[in-house]
């Protein structure tokens, strides 16, 4: 492999694109849930380019803030900055031209709204989450997980220019959703954050308090996700997906809570991704499949 090619795969990781991509799937979703037909396609890929773009340059601003506790930890000490692959000026740089890029394509081709809430995102993560919360408390990530939520509200105004409660059920899921998905990585990796000083919940409060408060909020997103069949947004097809995915992440929050199983904090890590992803996947289904059912029912 050339230098070259080395350094654009160190700029797409300082991207984080894998949780950009699932990002992008619940902005996407928010977009064809905000209307009963087709997304406009200039909206779906310019809306989402914007937001990939600003998503991307708060990640690169988090790895830039991070560089020191990245290389002290195992699962970060390779990231592009922390082993100076790339220059602190030049990550800067880069997240000053996909932020910029993002907020232009969002000004010009969507609407103020969504350019304003995607820089809100940007900052609460890249400002308000790395480079405080995340060092003064452990309810860091709770607090944090409001940015990283915001995907399917940023889609839905870019299609409508409004915000609507519908879309705010979207952001609670997946704020509701972050803390179990995060702390079960935590307990896995307590040590690391000991090391580094940073206090999450496993370090300041221990792992046995930090696996009950997975639980509840495990048990509460539960709850939450079946907000969308109860307020007439969702139906009987997406009910269904959200009580199998919601038993089955209850599942992994009590093996993880019982302790006997080692594996138990990966794979309740790993668990939460699927999770998110088929939620949405699922109210996707039910959002097109579920009237067109009526519609040729009707008809027959
Ligand atoms: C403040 C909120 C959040 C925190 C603190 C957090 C924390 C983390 C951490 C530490 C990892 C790294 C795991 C590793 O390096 O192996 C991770 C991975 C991941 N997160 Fe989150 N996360 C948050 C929000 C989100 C959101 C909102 C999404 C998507 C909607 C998301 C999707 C993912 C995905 C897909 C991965 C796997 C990445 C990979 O395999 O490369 N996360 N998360
Ligand atoms: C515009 C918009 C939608 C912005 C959202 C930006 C974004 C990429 C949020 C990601 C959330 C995340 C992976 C947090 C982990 O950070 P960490 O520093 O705790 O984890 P680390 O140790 O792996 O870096």
């Amino acid at each position: 492999m050339t230098a070259e090619s080395m350094s654009w795969r160190d700029y797409y990781e300082l991207c984080k694109p894998n949780v950009v991509l699932l990002m992008l799937l619940t902005s996407v979703i928010g977009m064809f849930m905000a209307v009963p037909g087709m997304v406009p396609l200039d909206v779906l890929i310019l809306g989402n380019l914007g937001i990939a773009l600003c998503a991307g340059s708060a990640a690169a601003v988090n790895h830039l803030v991070d560089q020191r506790i990245d290389i002290q930890m195992a699962r970060t000490h390779n990231r592009p900055i922390a082993q100076g692959r790339v220059k602190t000026k030049n990550a800067a740089v880069f997240a000053a031209i996909l932020g910029g890029l993002g907020m232009a394509i969002l000004l010009l081709w969507i609407n103020a709204l969504t350019a304003w809430l995607t820089l809100a995102s940007l900052l609460g993560y890249a400002v308000v989450y790395t480079l405080f919360l995340k060092r003064a408390t452990p309810q860091n990530i709770v607090i944090g997980g409001i940015a990283g939520a915001a995907p399917p509200l940023l889609g839905w105004t870019a299609v409508t220019g409004e915000i609507n409660g519908h879309a705010l059920l979207l952001v609670l899921i997946i704020f509701v959703w972050t803390p179990p998905h995060f702390w079960a990585l935590a307990i896995h990796r307590r040590d690391e954050y000991a090391k580094v000083d940073i206090p999450m919940l496993p370090v300041t409060h221990g792992i046995s308090y930090t696996k009950f408060h997975t639980l509840l909020y495990t048990i509460l997103l539960f709850v939450v996700t079946l907000l969308p069949f109860a307020t007439g947004m969702s139906g009987v097809l997406y009910l269904l997906g959200a009580v199998c995915l919601g038993a089955g992440f209850i599942y992994w929050a009590i093996v993880l809570m019982r302790g006997n199983n080692p594996k138990a904090p990966m794979a309740t890590f790993a668990y939460s991704i699927i999770y998110l992803m088929a939620l949405f996947i699922v109210m996707l289904l039910d959002h097109y499949l579920i009237p067109a059912a009526y519609v040729y029912g009707g008809g027959v």
